[in-house]
């Protein structure tokens, strides 16, 4: 079950480092951690399934900084690796304008020594869209959400989101 185990994260690992090759577009941890002041709290923006975001200001070379959502994989959850991986292959493959573009990926290890995984991402204005289809109830947050759609507007994102399907 050990020796099981440790192919599976070495296999995991060499296919990892292929498909970033590949990509010829990878960032460094140290400009992620330059970009968001360290994986900063007041820059986090919002946690999914296998991993946290944060907000980043990446400067790359004499161009205007760019603003981007940093996604860091929680390697620990289970299928975090897996979803790091077949995002690579997103990234060469899949380009749509109603999918979010990864503009490059970060294979690295950490100041600790871990493993150290993350997407760099368009960064979203107007953020997750479930706020926009489930406005939060709550008075408080409630305050800062968007104002709810119309049914042409709803109508209009339900096609956006089925063309990115297909
Ligand atoms: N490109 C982005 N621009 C702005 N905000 C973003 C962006 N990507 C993610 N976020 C914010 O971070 C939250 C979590 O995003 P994430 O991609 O981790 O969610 P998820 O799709 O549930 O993830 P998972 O693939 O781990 O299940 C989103 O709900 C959104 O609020």
């Amino acid at each position: 079950m050990l020796s099981f185990a440790v192919d599976h994260t070495c296999t995991y690992f060499r296919v990892d480092r292929m498909l970033i090759d590949m990509l010829h577009s990878c960032i460094s941890y140290a400009t992620l951690l330059r970009a968001t002041d360290g994986l900063s709290e007041a820059n986090l923006i919002g946690a999914g399934c296998f991993g946290v975001v944060y907000k980043g200001v990446l400067d790359v070379d004499d161009t205007a900084p760019l603003v981007a959502a940093v996604k860091v994989f929680n390697l620990l959850r289970h299928g975090a690796a897996k979803c790091f991986i077949s995002g690579c292959e997103a990234l060469r493959n899949i380009k749509h304008r109603n999918l979010v573009k990864i503009i490059t990926a970060c294979s690295s290890v950490d100041s600790l020594g871990n493993d150290f995984k993350a997407f760099v991402y368009e960064y979203m204005e107007k953020a997750s869209l479930e706020k926009w289809l489930h406005p939060p109830t709550d008075i408080e947050e409630a305050r800062e959400a968007p104002k709810s759609l119309n049914l042409l507007q709803t109508l209009s994102i339900a096609i956006d989101v089925a063309c990115a399907l297909d």
